[in-house]
């Protein structure tokens, strides 16, 4: 009988085959094929990394061989960054100088995306636009009804930044409509309100923070956004540590590892120490053994157990409001969060402790 050719012979194989590939290499995909091409146009030495997916955590980037701390896992050219000077080197740049009140850098941003993936196959940022997702799972852009399930008070930051999304685009339009000339159709029917979230979502999800001088042309908020395509494939993970910035010298935006990654397993970088509500908000997700989860008290629960006969319950509640100290109650691994305790402290405060004579 040969060896190894039955069901155990197959599930063995399975799982000798796990142990060492964590994803499934989709370099081979023509999107990539593309987009590398595209990349290597603009100066981009292929990096030890390739685009895989994965079980844990989707579309990823995979390392080719053995990561050490202090390797450098990949230095995209500023050529391939998509910043505000690109927008502004466009033909949106002029409309963008001329706009009173001008524009924020995120909806400068947001414009040229959606203007870009109108143009299709013109845009000469086509291969990487080609591989963005085509939605995003922000509860910005949930369904009402599901929004609805969501416990407060991340009910309430979902319900704030669908507000937000659609604030700018009712603002957005006057700016909008003046950019018909440089289209054939009706710049309604391009800058719809699904494409404003789509390139919302584009930026908040994926820019890496790269500070700009700040230009005349933008409004006053921070410009801190550079999207960088490829680079922006790398996921999430709470418990690794990179050191990434632009170097001056090589003109280059770099990552460099901190800690080791296995040869075919996923290269990941940490977004923040944010918990998983912040996750969820900004990026969609939620991470598994995130050491930053915490559980936010909603205002309500903390009144609930308020003594309801309590003279000093609408003061108390006023300094709480006025001191910002009715949002952002946690209790993290660690157990109550300073701002919890020092809500509930002030909360159980005696009359004569709260305005002692
Ligand atoms: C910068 S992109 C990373 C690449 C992305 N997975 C892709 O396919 O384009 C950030 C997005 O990746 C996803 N992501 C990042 N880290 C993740 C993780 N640990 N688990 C699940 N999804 C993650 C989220 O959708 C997030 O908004």
């Amino acid at each position: 009988m040969k060896k190894n050719r039955g069901r155990t012979g197959r599930k063995r194989r399975r799982k000798h085959l796990h142990t060492f590939v964590d994803g499934v290499n989709c370099s081979h995909k023509l999107e990539y094929i593309k987009l590398k091409k595209w990349l290597k146009d603009r100066g981009f030495e292929d990096s030890i990394l390739r685009p895989a997916e994965f079980r844990e955590t989707g579309r990823g980037l995979m390392a080719t061989k053995t990561l050490q701390a202090g390797d450098l896992i990949i230095s995209l050219p500023e050529k391939c960054l998509l910043t505000t000077g690109t927008v502004l080197r466009s033909c949106l740049g002029g409309y963008i100088k001329n706009w009173k009140p001008p524009v924020s850098p995120l909806m400068a941003l947001c414009t040229f995306l959606i203007a870009e993936k109108h143009a299709g196959q013109k845009s000469p940022w086509k291969p990487y636009l080609d591989v963005l997702p085509k939605t995003y799972t922000c509860p910005g852009c949930w369904e009402h009804d599901v929004v609805t399930l969501l416990p407060e008070p991340l009910r309430k930051k979902a319900q704030e930044q669908r507000t937000t999304i659609h604030e700018l685009y009712l603002s957005s339009k006057a700016f909008f409509s003046s950019l018909q000339p440089l289209f054939a159709e009706d710049t309604g029917t391009i800058f719809t309100y699904s494409a404003l979230e789509w390139a919302w979502c584009t930026i908040n999800t994926r820019t890496i923070y790269m500070k700009h001088p700040q230009r005349e042309w933008f409004s006053l908020e921070p410009d801190v956004y550079a999207l960088a395509p490829y680079l922006d494939l790398l996921n999430h993970s709470p418990n690794v540590q990179v050191k990434a910035a632009f170097n001056e010298q090589t003109r280059s935006y770099e990552i460099w590892a901190n800690s080791q990654c296995k040869k075919y397993g996923e290269v990941f970088i940490c977004y923040g120490p944010h918990d998983n509500q912040r996750l969820l908000l900004e990026y969609g997700f939620v991470a598994m053994d995130n050491p930053h989860s915490s559980v936010y008290v909603s205002s309500d629960t903390l009144l609930k157990y308020l003594p309801p006969l309590d003279k000093q319950r609408k003061a108390k509640l006023s300094i709480l409001k006025d001191h910002d100290f009715l949002e952002n109650l946690t209790f993290g691994w660690d157990g109550p969060s300073w701002r919890l305790l020092t809500a509930l402290k002030l909360l159980s405060l005696g009359a004569d402790e709260l305005f002692p004579s």
